[in-house]
């Protein structure tokens, strides 16, 4: 299988050859988020804020794995998630990123057609599923809900002192392939807007190959800011062919028959 990428050759466009489901499923996403009109988010006063529990990760390997970066503790990480629209309680995974090569694009998920020039993916899986015990058997599992993915778009404005860790990085993996152990411990619960009370959510999918539709998505409304250098930074990530990531986004898929929901008005 050609590895997928997000080039011409191996972009988004030609994932279905190897993986059908990206043109056949009816919950891939992304999905642009529109708040008004027919298809438009539904406001569920039902829906909770979402909690976290994320103690400062220890213990990390910070890589570029040739389509992103992403920061994986190691597996003894206690870091948990529920509350918001999920019955179950959801062990943390990774996060990862997403960005373009200008601050008009990069975000994977859009509100009313904007894009923001990143996103911010953390990335969970249920462990209290009698049918898995890992990662990789819930992504395998066909259960509608094996992960949750929290959204988080990110704007240009104030440097973000919390992700300066990360972002300070990003120059030690330029190479695709490359890895770090992450130094010292990381906040993550920093990083993250004080209340996680107004956001979208849906049922979808990996927006990468194998696209599995496992995934309870949870987009946050506030964006958090980060500075145009700290936005540089990432676009200096290299994709293992020479050149910049300067694009790891998955355009918008249909909706189908699903809804969005919103926990606020
Ligand atoms: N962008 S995303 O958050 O939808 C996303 C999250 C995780 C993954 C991922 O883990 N891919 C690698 C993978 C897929 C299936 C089984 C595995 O063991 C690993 C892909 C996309
Ligand atoms: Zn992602």
């Amino acid at each position: 299988m050609a590895p997928w990428g997000y080039s011409k050759e191996n972009g988004p466009a030609t994932w279905h050859k190897d993986c059908p489901i990206a043109n056949t499923g009816v919950r891939q996403s992304p999905i642009d988020l529109i708040t008004t009109g027919q298809t438009c988010a539904k406001y569920d006063s039902n829906l909770k804020p979402v909690i976290v529990s994320y103690p400062a990760f220890s213990e990390a390997t910070f890589l570029n794995n040739g389509h992103s970066v992403q920061f994986q503790p190691s597996a003894g990480n206690l870091s948990e998630l529920s509350g918001g629209p999920l019955t179950k309680k959801y062990k943390f995974e990774q996060f990862h990123f997403h960005w373009g090569n200008n601050d008009s694009e990069g975000s994977e998920h859009r509100v009313n057609g904007k894009m923001y020039p990143a996103e911010l993916h953390l990335v969970h899986w249920n462990s209290e599923s009698p049918n898995f015990s890992s990662f990789q058997e819930a992504v395998g599992s066909n259960d509608p809900h094996a992960l949750c993915v929290l959204g988080f778009f990110l704007k240009v404005g104030a440097e973000n002192a919390s992700l300066k860790p990360i972002t300070d990085l990003l120059s030690k993996v330029k190479n695709a392939g490359s890895s770090v152990s992450f130094p010292g411990k990381f906040d993550l619960k920093a990083v993250l807007p004080e209340t996680l009370t107004d956001y979208y959510t849906y049922d979808g999918s990996l927006t990468t190959p194998p696209l599995a539709e496992c995934v309870k998505w949870i987009v946050f409304k506030e964006p958090i800011e980060v500075s145009t250098a700290q936005m540089e930074a990432f676009r200096a990530v290299d994709d293992g062919h020479g050149k910049p990531i300067t694009g790891n986004y998955r355009p918008p898929c249909p909706l189908h028959t699903r809804t969005v929901a919103a926990s606020f008005k």
